[in-house]
């Protein structure tokens, strides 16, 4: 019964209780890694999960004798989300899970003899029975990373057909996944970190799979709960809800209410008639002159409904108030209960807003809930919780904190979930060497020209600890060292550069697949990944945070990388000749 109601009393699950749910439902903080990596969470999540454009690539490679050629794939965006500066990297584990168990089976490899060309060789069709990702390696930056453009999330290295074959399935596990999570942690920065978040997106997600992968992905860009049962069960998510207006207007009168008799909280005797009791405090309130200038008469059928959930839920009532009229009825039904409740030792927990003016109903709940508390001398009454509810984006957030409110939790789903404001996130799979020989991928747009080779990548922190920039080296170019002075220049534009004296220097790239020294990362729990991304925003410097005209974050390469790519450029683009 307590899952069913929010517990806004228990605000925060203790990391504890968190870690042994999160390990209960297979996200424990580091698995054995003796252990095989389970399944992708979707079981769509397969071979065949991909575009057609692979496979034919695949028989093409295979026909040419290049399938076995050393690969060298960057999955990377080239421009932040949501008009903003910053982005989450979420999806890693998963993408990982499918690469480690990535295999044709035999009916699979049947579908795709009906749809290749009848001149594809049979041959071709065994040799993919044998495809799976032991000579794959994956490097990444840790999932819950803040990341910024053009700086690889993913090296993917392997035999040119099987890294090929992964970049379809990498990018719509880590493009959805990465853009849900960072609208998250974008509301979570408006809310501001004392506000209870809660994902109500389920109803409105493109299909299950957006509704679970937004479930994990809120939580882990900052969420606190979810109100989708599946994801709780799944991830270890606190699971939370209150209800809706279909059961306020399913009552239409109190004779419908049949069992009326509610013990008291602390066991003993028991209240015989609760529904006569909250009407009894419904006339203590109308009679009291401190709440005259709220209501008058209220709606009986909300009251019975009202009762009906506390009679239910005792100990973790909370209403929907806005069914028939919020301040004239909603509220004081909701009291009345409250102090019938109080009076047999249960504590209410408060209410739910979901049309109207937030910011005003939110004030003029919460001086009634004062009012109440000082007419009947109950601690504690003025500070019961305000949910809200509606529509509710970044931009209402921010005009609500902008005008003054009450609320201490927002129910948000469409905007969130279904990323309104940017529907999808560009994230590309590119070609930077093969067979030790570096590519370029040229582009009439300068955003969209690669960055060739293998190549590694560190954050640089200045003096006060904050992150001054993101550099890209070559593979065997010497590590950037604190203290030394380092020369970061911006890929593509010549006069963009400074020189980087850095406190401290962190390499970005761990391994979580293959490597020769066949040690892996282990994937932390998915509360582990949502703390690491709140740690890294909160030591983000606040001007690459801000809504409006935010602030890039530097994005740059060394001076050897820098020569080396307009080297590759020159030389790879066709010099044209005008007559
Ligand atoms: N104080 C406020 N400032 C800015 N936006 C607000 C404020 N209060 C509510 N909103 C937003 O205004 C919108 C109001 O929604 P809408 O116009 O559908 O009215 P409603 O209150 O839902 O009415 P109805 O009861 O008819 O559904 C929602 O998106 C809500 O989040
Ligand atoms: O507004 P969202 O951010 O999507 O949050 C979820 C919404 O879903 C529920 O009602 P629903 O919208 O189904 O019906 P209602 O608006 O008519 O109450 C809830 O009452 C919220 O309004
Ligand atoms: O629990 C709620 O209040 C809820 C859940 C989903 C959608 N809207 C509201
Ligand atoms: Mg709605």
């Amino acid at each position: 019964m307590a899952k069913v109601a929010m517990e806004m009393r228990e605000t925060e699950m203790k990391e504890a209780d968190m870690e042994k749910e999160s390990s209960r439902s297979g996200g424990g903080m580091c698995k054995d890694l003796e252990d095989p990596l389970g399944p992708p969470t979707n079981p769509m999540v397969s071979a065949l999960l991909t575009d057609m454009y692979q496979l034919t690539m695949a028989y093409a490679y295979w026909k040419a004798g290049k399938h076995n050629d050393r690969a060298v794939f960057d999955l990377l965006f080239r421009k932040n989300p949501f008009g903003g500066e910053y982005t989450v990297f979420a999806g890693l584990e998963e993408c990982v899970r499918f690469a480690a168990n990535l295999k044709f089976r035999d009916d699979d490899i049947e579908y795709l003899k009906t749809i290749m060309p009848s001149t594809c060789e049979d041959e071709f069709f065994v040799y993919l029975t044998t495809v799976d990702c032991s000579e794959v390696e994956i490097y990444a930056m840790p999932e819950g990373s803040v990341v910024f453009p053009r700086i690889p999330l993913m090296r993917i290295e392997g035999p040119l057909l099987i890294a090929q074959l992964l970049e379809t399935t990498f990018l719509t596990l880590v493009n959805y996944a990465s853009l849900v999570a960072t609208n998250a942690a974008r509301h979570r920065r408006v809310a501001g970190k004392d506000k209870m978040l809660l994902e109500f997106g389920l109803r409105r997600a493109q299909g299950p799979d957006g509704g679970i992968s937004a479930s994990k992905y809120c939580y882990l860009g900052g969420f606190d709960a979810t109100s989708n049962v599946d994801a709780g069960r799944r991830f270890g998510i606190p699971v939370r809800g209150t209800h809706s207006h279909a059961f306020v207007s399913s009552f239409m009168s109190f004779d419908e209410i049949t069992e009326r008799s509610l013990p008291y909280a602390k066991g003993g005797s028991k209240c015989e008639d609760f529904v006569h009791l909250t009407q009894l405090w419904l006339g203590r309130m109308q009679e009291a002159s401190s709440l005259r200038e709220f209501f008058h008469e209220t709606n009986h059928s909300e009251l019975a409904a009202f009762t009906s959930y506390a009679l239910a839920f005792p100990s973790a009532f909370q209403a929907l108030v806005d069914t028939y009229n919020v301040m004239r009825s909603g509220i004081p039904n909701f009291c009345a209960v409250a102090l019938a409740l109080n009076e047999l030792g249960y504590k209410a927990l408060g209410i739910r807003l979901d049309s109207g003016d937030l910011s005003y109903f939110s004030i003029e709940t919460r001086r009634f809930f004062r009012a109440v508390e000082k007419e009947f001398n109950v601690p504690g009454f003025g500070k019961l919780v305000i949910v809200a509810s509606n529509d509710i984006n970044e931009e209402t957030l921010d005009a609500l904190n902008k005008q003054g409110h009450e609320i201490d939790a927002f129910g948000i789903g469409t905007h969130l979930v279904t990323c309104f404001s940017q529907p999808a996130l560009g994230c590309v799979y590119k070609l930077v060497e093969i067979s030790g020989q570096p590519r370029i991928k040229l582009s009439e747009d300068v955003t969209k020209v690669t960055i060739p080779c293998k190549k590694q990548a560190f954050r640089l922190y200045g003096r006060e600890g904050v992150a001054l920039v993101d550099l890209l080296i070559g593979e065997n170019e010497p590590y950037p060292k604190p203290g030394e002075r380092i020369l970061c220049r911006h890929p593509f534009s010549e006069s963009k550069r400074a020189y980087v004296v850095p406190s401290r220097v962190e390499a970005l790239y761990k391994c979580y697949w293959g490597g020769k020294s066949g040690r892996r990362e282990p994937f932390p729990s998915l509360v582990h990944l949502r703390k690491r991304c709140l740690d890294q925003l909160a030591a983000m410097r606040t001007d690459h945070m801000r809504a409006l005209n935010p602030t890039p974050y530097k994005v740059s390469v060394s001076g050897k990388l820098y020569d080396f790519i307009h080297f590759l450029w020159l030389n790879e683009a066709p010099v044209v000749e005008l007559q």
